[in-house]
């Protein structure tokens, strides 16, 4: 459930630095499979794993660091086939992954990141006789040497059963594209703060210095930029001109639209991803709330509303959506978004765990908190006001379902708006490719973003 925008593996913080280039050996593939076992656990995302391991002395070597990483999410992002690898070298019957299971035992979860290790960097594990690298060898030779036989669909796609055949009934035809786009790392995107700086201006001073950065195609203020581009020493960056957010977080943030001078709600704001563009559109006027249940994260949104420039941000930390607080807001708020705590399954190319911790159960615990979320924001609209609700997710169920149901009990007192209308006065570019059925729908293997699904209401 976490999104948060703390720099990651696609981040500019992505890579670590480094003089030292010593080989990586038994000791990174000790470090990668607790790191892999720790992942399988869902206390911590994988990329704070991660960060924090590298932090603590290691001796891995600049290129031994990067594969670490590297196999860590290449494990974490093709579970399945490495899994059914090593039972047919062990010459066990392949059986169906069973990751609690997994996670228990540390010499599978060793076999798996060796199988997943980045090619140019086995060679490292040649000069090191420890036992590990010399079964690492091993265990990589006999599974070239297997004769390539059909996989299994769930595990060609590296997708658990029930999320392949939930989203082959949505997408049918086009499941190995999507699977395959959400298998890639995403790029790096950013937003082009409107209060400090022009998206041409940053793009040019970014070109002169030789970074390969684009317009993002439909977004007014974004940036693409390949993957773990390092932009720490860029001055843009240094100077907050710009903050790391998919694009797709762009495009809810511009069908909020939320305009100068208006009081407006962020009620799931979490670290500020989408408070800080809202800001933004608003140049730093009116006043707008920043709720969240988790107040750590309220805290890092405050940092970097500090850094954004903006003075009109106002964090609050719920009890819970009925925080009696919220009473005085009631009728009152012109744009309310409610950008919803849900499985996170539109964004596996940064957060490959998350298909490995949820399932039927997690997925209709979610839905139900999202109506209850969603029913408690829409009492804080204004008569004349927008309100927004926005997830992550690949699911119907957390996301037209949940429109849907608020629809029909709200009685005519929310009036659904068309997104591609309120998208093109946001002035983003071909806002038509970008609904269905008057929602704004977004998927990674035709948009390049990750996957998200938001709509909009008129309260009457
Ligand atoms: C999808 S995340 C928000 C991401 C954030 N808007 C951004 O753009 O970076 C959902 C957030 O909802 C918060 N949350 C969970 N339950 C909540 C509740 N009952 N009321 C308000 N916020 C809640 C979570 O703590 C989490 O930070």
């Amino acid at each position: 459930m976490n999104r948060s925008t703390r720099a990651s593996r696609a981040g500019p913080a992505g890579r670590p630095h480094g003089r030292d280039t010593a080989p990586a050996g038994a000791k990174g593939l000790e470090l990668a499979a607790r790191l892999l076992q720790q992942s399988l656990h869902f206390r911590q995302p994988p990329d704070a794993l991660l960060a924090q391991a590298l932090r603590g002395p290691q001796r891995l070597g600049v290129r031994g660091r990067a594969a670490v990483g590297d196999a860590l999410f290449a494990a974490l992002r093709d579970l399945p086939r490495w899994h059914h690898l090593r039972a047919r070298v062990r010459g066990d019957a392949p059986t169906p992954l069973d990751v609690q299971r997994l996670r228990e035992d540390i010499d599978a979860c060793g076999d798996i990141v060796a199988l997943a290790w980045p090619d140019d960097a086995v060679p490292v594990w040649g000069s090191d006789d420890a036992p590990q690298a010399q079964r690492a060898l091993a265990l990589r030779a006999a599974a070239a040497a297997l004769a390539a036989a059909p996989l299994p669909d769930g595990v060609r796609f590296g997708l658990p059963d029930w999320l392949y055949q939930r989203l082959r009934a949505v997408v049918g035809e086009a499941l190995p594209a999507l699977a395959d786009a959400l298998r890639a790392p995403a790029p790096l995107d950013l937003r082009v703060n409107a209060l400090r700086a022009k998206r041409e201006a940053v793009l040019s001073e970014w070109c002169a210095a030789g970074l390969p950065a684009v317009a993002t195609p439909y977004a007014p203020w974004g940036i693409r930029l390949p993957a773990r581009t390092p932009l720490q020493t860029q001055p843009a960056w240094v100077w907050g001109h710009v903050e790391v957010q998919d694009e797709g977080s762009q495009l809810i943030a511009a069908l909020v639209g939320a305009r100068r001078g208006e009081t407006v709600v962020d009620f799931c704001a979490g670290a500020g991803g989408k408070t800080l563009a809202l800001g933004a559109e608003m140049r730093n006027t009116g006043r707008l709330y920043a709720f969240d249940t988790v107040a750590a994260r309220l805290q890092r949104l405050q940092e970097r509303v500090q850094r954004a420039g903006l003075t009109h941000v106002h964090p609050m930390a719920l009890s819970d959506e009925s925080d009696p607080r919220l009473q005085r807001l009631a009728g009152k708020i012109d744009r309310v978004l409610v950008d919803a705590p849900c499985s996170g399954l539109g964004t596996l190319r940064r957060h490959p765990e998350l298909k490995w911790r949820h399932d039927p159960s997690t997925i209709a615990q979610a839905a139900a908190l999202q109506q209850r979320i969603l029913q408690a924001a829409a009492r804080l609209v204004r008569p004349g006001g927008r309100l927004v609700y926005a997830t992550c997710s690949l699911l119907p169920e957390e996301n037209e379902a949940v429109a849907q149901a608020f629809t029909e009990s709200t009685r005519g007192r929310f009036e659904p708006l068309d997104a591609c209308t309120l998208l093109t006065q946001a002035r983003v570019t071909d806002a038509h490719s970008l609904t269905e059925q008057g929602a704004l729908r977004l998927w990674p293997h035709v948009h390049g973003t990750d996957g998200f699904y938001a709509v909009a209401w008129q309260r009457r």
